[in-house]
């Protein structure tokens, strides 16, 4: 499917009123232009391209992969890529860390942790990330990062591209307005933002207002939507949901530095103008927001607890069918119904690793308090876990009329690989230490004599 759109040029160019426009679709094939007649028609790569713009291709994908994974998009921009590249030197990374990361050995247990506060000093999105866990090795294109940022400070004349990694922005407080080179994204908490490998954006603070939220960096295959095999051809996230933005962009000249991450390390280089000069593009590569509240969440409606699969979002693939390299899980608002059932997660051992974190709400294993919105929480492969004893003694009682779940976002980030704790994480004082024998408070309740 292909879909044209002429936006307003005055409206959507740097510094212009306009909020942002949206093309709806999950991967189709877009095409959009801020100037008119800016795209060249019926081919890609004509001898001149319109207005004197240079045209680029952009491969998320390998040339040669299958139609349903081939994933590319053509940039026809003020100057090419290479024309905004200077001697790049690496910098301090701060405190983002990138897979295979084994800085310490934490003994074997659950953990959590309180929500980062947002600290007063200046961060912009690049100061403020910290890595909580990495999986698999980014090298290898396979595995994960899990990061808190915390943002005080728009990028001005400051941008980034991420080599190592697709990146999924998770807001949890204060909305972020994401300028990339394929246009405007504003995101808000609740919302999810999907950044592919490659494309250079800068992170905004909406209203100045300060920002934190959660981070997933996808080294390996693009997030995709899960089949739906029996369910049919609707509910979970459906495709019309997913906004791409139109084309917008930059003629700026000024000082600028641009960042790029790559092979776990930063390189910044210094530029003399905006590289968000693509003023028009199409291709199916492109970074797309979603709404979670508009996620169909379909589950049991007679008995029983379903995996939590059912509520997948986003799937990583790996080249093994049915093993995600991430699946990106929610716990939307939603009414509990199951007939004589424990309606809570069960207690369990997963050969996956589960990283969780809560937008807002209160999450239906964890009443106990403790895991509170803006928190966190790692299950790593093969560790038990499930629900404090305050959930499952209120589970146990509780008569089963139908209830309804509401006000609750939490999230969960369930990867294929083990996922290493980095010594920030563990040295913060958001740890909580204690977090590790929440289950020694379950008593025994067997007696032989009452089946
Ligand atoms: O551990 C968790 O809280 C996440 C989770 C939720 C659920 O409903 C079933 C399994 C599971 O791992
Ligand atoms: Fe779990």
């Amino acid at each position: 499917m292909n879909l044209s759109v002429r936006p307003d040029p005055a409206a959507m160019q740097a510094g212009g009123p306009g909020s942002p426009g949206y093309l709806s679709g999950f991967g189709n094939g877009f095409e959009t232009e801020a100037l008119p007649g800016a795209l060249p028609v019926g081919r890609n790569s004509p001898q001149k391209c319109p207005y004197g713009l240079y045209a680029e291709q952009l491969s998320g994908s390998p040339f040669t992969a299958p139609r349903a994974t081939n994933e590319r998009s053509w940039l026809y921009r003020i100057r090419p890529t290479v024309a905004h590249w200077g001697a790049f030197q690496p910098v301090d990374a701060g405190l983002w860390r990138t897979a295979p990361c084994a800085e310490l050995d934490l003994p074997l247990a659950p953990l959590r942790w309180d929500p980062l506060p947002l600290p007063e000093e200046a961060l912009s999105f690049l100061e403020g990330i910290r890595t909580i866990t990495t999986a698999g090795d980014a090298g290898a294109q396979s595995g994960m990062g899990a990061h808190v940022y915390l943002i005080t400070r728009s990028m001005r004349d400051e941008y980034f591209y991420n080599a190592d990694a697709e990146m999924l922005f998770l807001p949890q407080q204060g909305g972020l307005r994401l300028w990339t080179e394929f246009g405007i994204i504003d995101i808000a908490p609740g919302e999810i933002a999907v950044i592919p490998r490659g494309v250079k954006l800068r992170v905004e603070l909406q209203g100045e207002h300060p920002a934190r939220g959660y981070l997933c960096e996808n080294y390996g295959g693009a997030f995709t939507l899960p089949e739906r095999g029996p369910i049919g051809a609707n509910c979970l996230a459906n495709p019309r949901d997913f906004l791409t933005p139109v084309a917008a962009y930059e003629d700026r000249d000024a000082p600028s530095s641009m960042t790029v991450k790559w092979g776990g390390r930063l390189w910044r280089t210094h530029i003399a103008h905006s590289p968000l000069d693509v003023v028009a593009w199409h291709g199916n590569y492109a970074p797309y927001k979603y709404d979670l509240r508009r996620y169909s969440p379909v589950g049991p409606v007679l008995f029983d607890h379903a995996d939590p699969s059912i509520f997948t979002v986003l799937t990583s693939p790996s080249e093994t069918p049915g093993t995600a390299n991430i699946d990106f899980v929610i716990f939307p608002d939603r009414w509990l119904v199951a007939e004589d059932t424990f309606r809570p997660p069960w207690y369990h051992m997963n050969i996956m690793s589960e990283f969780m974190g809560l937008i807002e709400g209160v999450y239906d294993a964890k009443t106990g308090g403790g895991f509170v919105p803006g928190g966190f929480s790692l299950h790593n492969c093969m560790l038990p876990h499930g629900p404090d004893m305050n959930a499952f003694e209120a589970a146990s009682h509780v008569e089963l009329a139908p209830h309804k779940l509401q006000g609750t976002l939490a999230f969960m980030l369930e990867t294929r690989f083990p996922q290493r704790v980095t010594r920030f994480a563990t040295e913060a004082p958001q740890f909580q230490k204690d977090y590790a024998s929440y289950g020694q408070g379950l008593q025994k309740h067997f007696d032989p004599a009452r089946p």
